[in-house]
């Protein structure tokens, strides 16, 4: 059950993400299990967990931010400019496990894309969740940037989604640091480390 202690509102290293991170994890939107925006109205999008049992064993579950991008073949992000060459890179929250609320016997990536970081967030105040248009099949290449918390079982669906709708303010203003603000676009010339994980970021074959 969730400890009922006061948030950080902030969570990982100031100077940028340190290994593990960044996780590079990559992937098809698939089908979960239909709850995230029917019990939560909190859309996740699920890849398949292959990739981390295989690149990453030891990842433990729990809840991280992170930096995703989604295959412009099928999918163009609604706030992009219109001549832009390259995916538009936008913050997330993810969960990796087995959903203690709904006893899941199998492990999960579901992923909560955010609003850019320069929008107001719509889940400052109320649980407000980014709704896009579905994008099912199409490729999303994550960056997993640091770690929240654990799972947790909860009460209550809605202690649930108060806590993921804080987890999301937690993400925002970590990512809003200036060593992670970096994997969103090329503003300081000397993060080399930042710019081949950008480049894996918004490359599809
Ligand atoms: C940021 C974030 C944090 C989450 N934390 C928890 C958690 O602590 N416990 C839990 O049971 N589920 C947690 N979830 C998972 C939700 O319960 C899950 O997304 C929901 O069941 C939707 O599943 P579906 O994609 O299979 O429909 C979290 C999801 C997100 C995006
Ligand atoms: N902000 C968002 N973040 C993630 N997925 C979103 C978002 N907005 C819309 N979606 C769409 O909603 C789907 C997830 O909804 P969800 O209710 O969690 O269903 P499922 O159980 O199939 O994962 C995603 O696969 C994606 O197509
Ligand atoms: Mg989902």
């Amino acid at each position: 059950m969730r400890p009922d202690k006061p948030r950080d509102p902030v969570t990982g290293p100031d100077t940028g993400p340190e290994p593990p991170f960044p996780v590079r994890l990559s992937g098809p939107v698939i089908k979960g299990f239909g709850r995230g925006s029917k019990d939560l109205g909190i859309p996740t999008a699920n890849i398949p967990a292959d990739d981390l049992s295989e690149k990453y064993p030891d990842l433990t579950t729990g809840v991280y931010y992170g930096v995703v991008s989604l295959d412009p073949k099928t999918f163009v992000y609604d706030g992009a400019p219109s001549d832009a060459a390259t995916p538009t890179i936008l913050p997330a929250v993810l969960s990796i496990g087995y959903n203690p609320f709904y006893k899941n016997t199998v492990r999960s990536v579901e992923i909560h894309i955010m609003p850019p970081l320069a929008q107001p967030s719509p889940t400052a105040e109320q649980a407000n969740f980014n709704r896009l248009p579905d994008f099912y099949q199409t490729q999303l290449h994550l960056l997993i940037l640091g770690y929240i918390r654990p799972e947790y079982d909860y009460i209550s669906l809605e202690a649930l989604v108060e806590d993921i709708r804080v987890d999301c303010e937690v993400a925002r203003q970590s990512l809003e640091r200036e060593a992670y603000r970096r994997y969103f676009s090329e503003e300081n010339p000397a993060s080399e480390p930042a710019d081949e994980d950008r480049q894996w970021l918004v490359r599809f074959d």
